[in-house]
């Protein structure tokens, strides 16, 4: 459970070139209305096609529940899509693009790899929002199907999860594990965008009140696709 004194232990910091970790960047009520807006957004999507579902790839069937914004993220063949069978893709949140650039500038003042996009010349498009069941994992990946080089933003909210980023050349090690708690955000771009990265696993029950979310946990990305 975080406690007051997790930012003293926690301070923000530069995990490699290119990526920064800045612990208990969003306050409690704003992770709560992104969970709230995500279920209201599942819930209208619920039994088409972009329903929130556990994506099936060439690999087998994802233990991640994902959701698309903005663009959605098919799995086989993997890409992204602007409507699957008729149903179009819900619009990126507008909160979204204020959150992500402002994450990016942050960002930038903890890893200055990432200044280059910290302005309006980042446009963010496309969401993923993942919801990690207490055993859920995500395997070792690079997020490739973007022609944008613009960092990826990440959010997480709800129990903590370990977070895995290697290097760009293969999934092995060596590699830099960080715990992700509820509101931290990790930024990953310029010589780290295209790095190795996954959560092995996560602790459960670990998630603190307030943020909606009763068990597991929710990470959000946030993307520019474009070039
Ligand atoms: O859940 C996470 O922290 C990472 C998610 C991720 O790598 C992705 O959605 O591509
Ligand atoms: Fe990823």
């Amino acid at each position: 459970m975080p406690t007051l004194f997790d930012s003293l232990d926690r301070p923000a910091r530069r995990v490699g070139p290119g990526i920064a970790h800045l612990p208990g960047w969003l306050r409690i009520d704003d992770q709560a209305h992104l969970v709230a807006r995500a279920r209201e957004i599942a819930a209208g999507l619920a039994g088409t096609p972009l329903g929130m579902t556990r994506p099936v790839t060439a690999g087998g069937q994802m233990s991640v529940y994902m959701l698309s914004l903005g663009h959605h993220w098919r799995a086989r063949p993997y890409g992204y899509v602007s409507e699957v069978d008729g149903v179009a893709v819900p619009p990126l949140p507008g909160e979204y693009t204020q959150l992500a650039r402002a994450a990016v500038a942050a960002a930038a003042g903890v890893a200055e790899e990432l200044e280059p996009w910290a302005g309006e010349s980042y446009r963010p498009e496309a969401a993923l929002v993942n919801y990690y069941r207490p055993d859920a994992s995500m395997g070792m990946h690079v997020d490739a199907n973007e022609f944008s080089t613009a960092p990826i933003v990440s959010l997480s909210i709800g129990d903590e999860a370990v977070f895995r980023i290697g290097g760009t050349e293969s999934p092995n090690k060596p590699w830099d594990e960080v715990t992700l708690m509820s509101g931290d955000l990790i930024v990953f771009g310029g010589p780290a965008r295209g790095a190795y990265h996954g959560v092995p696993r996560i602790h459960p029950h670990t998630g603190p009140a307030g943020t909606g979310l009763k068990e597991g946990r929710i990470n959000i990305t946030i993307r520019q696709v474009e070039q």
